[in-house]
């Protein structure tokens, strides 16, 4: 998902609100059938130990919710009205890269018939095979792709259609690197808490990308959902550690994620977490400087933000930032843009304040992951470990305080 505020440095804001349309093609003219809401996030305070920082309203703008949804599937267009989809329509509409084309148009490119399939290089096997596939609604935006909600061979899957820009070489180069990237990584990583593969295909004007559905949607959306209310600790620890497991392997391969935040985290039916959008991902190359357009600022390791070569590092300053909105239920660095936190990050060495009550190992985790010297952050595979030693110390406090509780209120025989 596209972060609010002007990517650092002196690139354009593009933090405006926007609507999100969703239109009933099946009716032969456009509908409008949902709109989005705004949502304003209110302040408050970060530490810069003990000094505070320039504050400011950021805005996000959330979709609405819409029960109608639209199947589209190879044959031509269906109408299916009763559906409900679990996960809100985000669609923040801050891109780096404009559609041209509609929701509806992007989906009917994807699966018109008469447009030939092209097969993908090297991953021939991984191709999909559009009669299998039923296209539902968009329900996000991200940076690079629309989302969309289908099946594929009675499997509930998402979607990610890019759009091949016609009129723009050095666009299109970057987009079908960003398709290849994705497919490429996707199609490596085999691990419980990553997005299960499912496949891709190219059109003449479109690319897509399918993978398995979240039902829960994105960390973010969850934890806007519950209000900036705390995660329970316990579940918050296990979803970090499904975060942590999951970026150990990334790791172990080689591979740098670069782009890790709460909104590229999605849930699963069973409260674990797996990890998304791989279209930024790299190998390991210890002398790249990032480009501007390279993941999030409110995530994001100083020396990225400040084009300096990095490492795999980076991911583990990102999961710090993730480990902190977990354990708050926040937004990191709330009151300020997403400029100002990158600023504050790299000039002012801000975090965020980490709750008085928190568990120590947990605050040593965060401190060590956001430390300004990559080197002092741990590598995953001790992150995991750490985490592991939290989840015991919750389970044992609870226990001794269950039992606590049972002495003092010992059960009455009536
Ligand atoms: N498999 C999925 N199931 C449910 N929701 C998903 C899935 N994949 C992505 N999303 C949602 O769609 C959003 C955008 O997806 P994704 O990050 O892959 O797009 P992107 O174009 O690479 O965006 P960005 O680079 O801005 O993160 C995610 O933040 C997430 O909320």
């Amino acid at each position: 998902m596209l972060e609010g505020g002007a990517k650092f440095p002196g690139l354009i804001d593009l933090n405006k609100h926007t609507t999100d349309n969703y239109y009933d093609f099946s009716q032969g003219f456009y509908h409008k059938l949902g709109e989005g809401t705004n949502m304003s996030i209110d302040s408050m305070q970060t530490s810069n130990g003990g000094g505070s920082v320039a504050m400011s309203i950021d805005n996000s703008s959330v979709g609405s919710n819409d029960s109608h949804t639209h199947i589209l599937n190879h044959q031509g267009l269906k109408r299916r009205s009763n559906d409900n989809y679990s996960v809100q329509h985000s669609v923040n509409r801050r891109g780096r890269v404009t559609h041209a084309l509609s929701d509806d148009a992007l989906a009917q490119a994807l699966m018109d018939s008469s447009s030939p399939t092209e097969g993908l290089e090297n991953f021939d096997e991984w191709t999909i095979d559009l009669r299998k596939l039923s296209m539902g609604e968009a329900f996000a935006q991200g940076a690079f792709g629309k989302l969309y909600r289908g099946t594929y061979n009675g499997e509930d899957v998402a979607i990610k259609i890019l759009e091949r820009p016609e009129n723009d070489l050095s666009k299109a180069q970057l987009m079908e690197q960003q398709f290849q990237q994705e497919v490429m990584m996707l199609a490596t990583l085999k691990h419980p808490n990553i997005v299960r593969f499912i496949g891709a295909c190219r059109k003449p004007m479109v690319w897509c990308i399918v993978t398995e559905y979240a039902k829960g949607g994105s960390v973010r959306q969850f934890l806007m959902k519950r209000h900036n209310r705390t995660v329970p600790l316990k579940l918050a620890v296990k979803q970090a550690l499904d975060v942590a497991r999951g970026m150990a392997y990334v790791h172990g391969l080689g591979l740098i994620h670069r782009d890790l935040k709460s909104d590229n985290l999605l849930i699963f039916g069973d409260k674990s977490i797996k990890i998304a959008d791989f279209g930024v991902a790299r190998i390991e190359v210890q002398t790249e400087g990032m480009t501007p357009e390279t993941g999030t600022y409110r995530w994001m390791a100083p020396e990225m933000i400040q084009h300096r070569p990095y490492t795999q590092k980076v991911d583990v300053y990102s999961f710090g930032i993730v480990l902190w909105e977990l354990i708050t239920g926040m937004l990191p660095f709330q009151n300020m843009t997403a400029v100002q936190a990158a600023f504050a990050v790299v000039n002012k060495n801000v975090r965020p304040i980490i709750p008085n009550d928190c568990l120590p190992v947990l605050r040593e985790i965060m401190t060590r992951c956001w430390d300004p010297n990559p080197d002092v952050r741990p590598p995953f595979a001790e992150i995991v470990g750490m985490l592991e030693n939290a989840e015991t110390e919750i389970l044992t406090t609870v226990r001794k305080a269950r039992f606590r509780c049972c002495m003092t209120q010992p059960m009455t025989a009536d």
